[in-house]
């Protein structure tokens, strides 16, 4: 059996980054991937700049001790040209913030720090050179680094590029994944009866490569049939970037996924791993299409693709990492455990030890059939496959699920 880490690095072997890219506009790319580095074409702000409302001052006309008296003698507001006529000696601009500051201008003084008499200002006290004024290129440079290739592109970013005049940006080509269920006990539609079941894996897998930033093509359901798999795995090969199959990777005589691969010309590149749930999992490749082969039991197929094929879907959209966090943890449980797999177990936060970590406690039956506890958790919490007990207050890792549209590294596709 594989450690968790190397069936890691063999899903990342699999695959290569994408290299197409396309053209988006900024409000089509949050999600996306930078295909390239972006750079500001000018420097940011574009002129001296007032950061306050106030009035622009020349220091050198506040002789001796103050306080000092100017006579106002214009005013410039956010938008107005910064090749506005020179300050006058001895006189003042009233200036709004964002404005241009006026040439001959080394202070604005704001306008609680003043007396505004219309006309005439008072000036109390002797500002710094340069106060509250934001020189031209002080926040970026031209040529600048904005944005890195490789960086997932989040709303801050869309506000960074949108400010420095960018309306388009090049993204990486979103990877295309093809994902299959395998079992004739699926349905898609009808009511169950008898022994069969509806189909939950290829909806919830569909749903977590569109969120991990993939375009997810349902290729439907296949019958526990050697030689029809066969024939549409080859069918669908070379057409996608990588395939996802859950179901029939296990021992059984029906779990015909590696049988019918290797009929079609595939190459299994390594087939069970010590994790708990999802120990079948088969990477494989078939014409040059990476090949994942979650299990079946729905728990087993989120964690598979929580581990692998959300680090293969951002290696082939060129992410930088694939934005799962694993943070330090407490279990806030007693269990006794059988060594030898990595287990990931749906928990929830219970609350906070003195040092602010989370405390956790398991929920469900252990079952990998079921995603109902999943649905209640908070996150994952992950056992070390060497652990036999665990205590309260013991370590655990925790992966905290991120909801959509909250917090960082989401991942969502806009
Ligand atoms: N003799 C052994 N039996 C099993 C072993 C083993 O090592 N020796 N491993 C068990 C483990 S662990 C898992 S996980 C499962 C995985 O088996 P398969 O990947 O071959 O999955 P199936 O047998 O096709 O299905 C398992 C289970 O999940 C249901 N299923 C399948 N697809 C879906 C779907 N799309 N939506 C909802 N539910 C689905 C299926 O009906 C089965 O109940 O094998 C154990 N057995
Ligand atoms: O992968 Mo299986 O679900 O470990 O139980």
């Amino acid at each position: 059996m594989l450690a968790v880490d190397d069936a890691v690095a063999l899903a990342l072997s699999m695959v290569a980054p994408v290299r197409e890219s396309e053209a988006v506009g900024l409000g089509h790319a949050v999600g996306r991937i930078a295909a390239r580095t972006l750079c500001a074409p000018r420097p940011m702000p574009f002129f001296d700049q007032s950061a306050m409302d106030g009035f622009a001052i020349r220091l050198g006309d506040l002789d001796g001790e103050g306080p000092w008296h100017l006579e106002v003698a214009g005013t410039v507001a956010a938008g107005d040209s910064p090749s506005g006529a020179a300050l006058p000696a001895g006189a003042a601009w009233r200036i709004f913030t964002g404005a241009p500051v006026p040439r001959g201008a080394d202070a604005v003084v704001r306008a609680e720090d003043c007396t505004d008499m219309g006309a005439l200002l008072t000036v109390r006290h002797r500002p710094r050179e340069g106060a509250n004024i934001r020189p031209l290129g002080s926040d970026i440079a031209r040529g600048a680094e904005l944005v890195a290739g490789g960086t997932r592109i989040e709303p801050r970013h869309v506000g960074l590029l949108a400010a420095n005049g960018h309306t388009t940006l090049d993204v990486v080509r979103r990877p295309r994944i093809g994902i299959l269920s395998t079992g004739s006990e699926l349905l898609s539609r009808a009511a169950p009866d008898g022994g069969r079941i509806f189909d939950a894996n290829r909806p919830m897998l569909i749903a977590l490569a569109e969120r991990a930033g993939a375009e997810a093509v349902d290729l439907g359901i296949l019958d526990d049939d050697r030689q029809e798999t066969a024939r549409t795995l080859a069918r669908h090969a070379g057409r996608f970037d990588m395939l996802i199959s859950s179901g029939a990777v296990s021992v059984g005589a029906r779990d015909f996924v590696r049988a019918a691969l290797l009929d079609a010309g595939g190459r299994v590149h390594g087939w069970k791993v010590a994790l708990k749930p999802g120990k079948p999992a088969m990477f494989a490749t078939l014409k040059r299409t990476a090949y994942l082969g979650l299990p079946g039991n729905p728990l087993a197929a989120f964690v598979g693709f929580e581990l692998f094929a959300r680090a293969q879907i951002a290696r082939l959209a060129g992410a930088g990492g694939d934005g799962a966090v694993e943070v330090r943890a407490l279990a806030g449980f007693a269990a006794s455990r059988k060594t030898g797999r990595t287990e990931f177990v749906p928990a929830r936060v219970r609350d906070r030890s003195p040092e602010g970590l989370p405390v956790l406690e398991t929920l469900g039956n252990g079952s990998s059939g079921t995603l109902h506890a999943l649905c209640q958790a908070d996150g994952l919490a992950v056992i070390p496959a060497g652990v036999s007990g665990i205590a309260p207050g013991d370590p655990l890792g925790f992966r905290a699920f991120a909801p959509s549209g909250a917090g960082p590294g989401t991942g969502d596709a806009a």
